[in-house]
């Protein structure tokens, strides 16, 4: 059956931030057709937007089998709501946020699913903890490497806990 190659990116700043995220992996590990292949560290981040408390965030690499984009992306969807988010001001606090990055190196531009997703180039809270665990992926729109697009980035809002 046809696999294929999946960056996600959590994130959360309310509730038990930690405990979520890691239970939301947890979910995403328990769900057929889906396992994780790394995981990276948990960082705390500046928040991007409107004021509000720091994030948590992280990615993790998944391996899928006999899963569309769009199908790999209502699994997402659902494991968030799983968390109860309620969906607010646009980039505004929130118990969970799965962002999907990447899927083997497809580009899909549909109204409910971008690939790669449009934002993470820009984002350090993506970026590092991504270069972690997928340094040599290519981000196949611009055709450069994760770790080369995170040179271009300041890194300072983004500190590493302790595992
Ligand atoms: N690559 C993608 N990953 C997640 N959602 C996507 C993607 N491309 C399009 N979407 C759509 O965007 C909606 C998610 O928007 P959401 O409110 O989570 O954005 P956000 O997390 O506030 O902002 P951002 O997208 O900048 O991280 C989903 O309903 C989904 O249909
Ligand atoms: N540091 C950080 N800032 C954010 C984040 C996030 O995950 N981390 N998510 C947002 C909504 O997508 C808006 N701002």
């Amino acid at each position: 059956m046809e696999t294929g190659q999946c960056a996600i990116a959590l994130g959360s700043n309310l509730g038990d931030s930690l405990g979520i995220l890691e239970a939301a992996l947890q979910v995403l590990a328990a769900t057929p057709n889906i396992n994780i292949q790394a995981k990276s560290s948990w960082y705390q981040t500046k928040p991007i937007g409107p004021p509000q408390p720091d994030y948590i965030n992280g990615c993790a690499v998944l391996q899928v089998v006999a899963l569309s984009p769009q199908q790999l992306l209502e699994i997402l969807l659902q494991t968030e709501v799983k968390f109860g988010r309620v969906r607010q001001e646009r980039w505004g606090a929130r118990t969970l946020d799965i962002d999907f990055l990447l899927y083997d190196d497809v580009i899909l531009d549909t109204p409910s699913l971008q690939l790669p997703h449009p934002r993470m180039s820009e984002r350090a809270f993506v970026l590092v903890p991504l270069a972690e665990i997928a340094p040599n992926w290519v981000e196949p729109v611009s055709g450069k490497a994760i770790a080369q697009l995170l040179q271009a980035l300041d890194c300072s809002g983004v500190t590493k806990l302790p595992a």
